[in-house]
């Protein structure tokens, strides 16, 4: 077992249930992830992400595999070594309930008290973009403070590995920059994160490799720029042709294509584009979904 991955999942399997109404929500599937790296396991609603990550964070046992987390079967611990290897992860979970009378700080200072080498509560607050509301109950904050709260509730404990179960639902636009900043900021101080999220420029932006997993098995694994392989990242050139509507060509040479397009019509094409396909359009075509059966997803992830 290699020290240098804070994760090893090989051949995990999870079922829901017995006998023939048995769901196989994990079907098999293999990663790792290494000390320092942002890793983002993507998939539709029901591919099998959250059964996976808890049985990570060790809220479920699994049906079959190998899994360590920092080193250790989570399935094994009990007593003083799960509390301690609790202590070095950081868990921010789909959905917290938030029936939560105590202050925002009150919340932060009575979890720091459960690790360690918390970090500074004030410092967890301004971080997260909080600090305005620090003194306020956590039950009278909008849906995405109290994101943040479960953010900042997280990373309080100064996690080697921290587990972020779509982090960013219901933040803002700004609020989502800003979070992407501060993921980046733990990244540098050496956190090791597992993300899951259906934003996928989120993905692109944060993960240095992502795992696409689809009904319970891994589809595609690899760098943010590799993933679905290099026929999947071909150029689109967009052009509205003079007579003939919008025109559009994949090719490897984008810009022989435009000069040729230039020289022929004799002027600058009109409406030209240069579309490099994103990580969302290279995961639409590896899991056969289109746009608006995505947006559909994260509405309903959302409300
Ligand atoms: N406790 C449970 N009992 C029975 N079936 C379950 C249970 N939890 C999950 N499942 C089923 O397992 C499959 C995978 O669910 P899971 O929550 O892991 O998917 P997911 O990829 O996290 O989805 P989402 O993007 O919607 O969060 C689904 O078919 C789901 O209905």
């Amino acid at each position: 077992m290699s020290s240098e991955h804070v994760i090893e999942v090989r051949g995990l399997q999870k079922s829901y249930g017995l006998g023939a109404g048995a769901v196989r929500a994990v079907d098999g599937i293999d990663f790792t992830i290494e000390r320092g790296e942002v890793f983002a396991l993507l998939g539709p609603n029901g591919a099998g992400k959250s059964s996976t990550v808890e049985i990570l964070e060790g809220y479920h046992d699994r049906s079959g595999g190998d899994v360590t987390v920092l080193g250790v079967d989570p399935q094994k611990l009990h007593g003083r070594g799960l509390l301690d290897w609790k202590a070095r992860i950081g868990i921010v979970l789909q959905s917290n309930t938030h029936d939560n009378v105590l202050t925002v700080r009150q919340s932060l200072t009575q979890f720091a008290s459960f690790y360690p080498n918390p970090r500074e509560v004030d410092e967890v607050i301004a971080a997260v973009g909080l600090s305005e509301k620090a003194d306020a109950r956590v039950n009278k904050l909008s849906g995405g403070q109290r994101r943040r709260v479960d953010v900042a509730l997280g990373i309080i404990g100064r996690p080697e590995l921290l587990f972020l179960d779509e982090p960013t639902t219901g933040f803002d636009p700004e609020a989502r920059r800003e979070f992407w900043g501060l993921i980046r900021g733990l990244q540098a101080e050496g956190t090791s994160i597992l993300l899951t999220t259906h934003y996928l420029d989120e993905a692109a932006q944060l993960a240095n490799r992502v795992g696409i997993i689809a009904a319970g098995r891994l589809v595609d694994l690899g760098r943010v720029g590799e993933i679905g392989g290099p026929d999947a990242r071909v150029p689109l050139v967009r052009w509205r042709e003079p007579g003939a509507g919008i025109r559009e060509q994949r090719t490897h040479q984008p810009a022989a294509l435009v000069a040729e397009l230039v020289a022929r019509l004799g002027a600058e094409p009109a409406e030209l584009e240069v579309i490099r396909p994103s990580l969302e359009d290279v995961y639409l075509q590896l899991i056969k979904k289109t746009p608006t059966e995505l947006a559909d997803e994260r509405e309903g992830v959302a409300a």
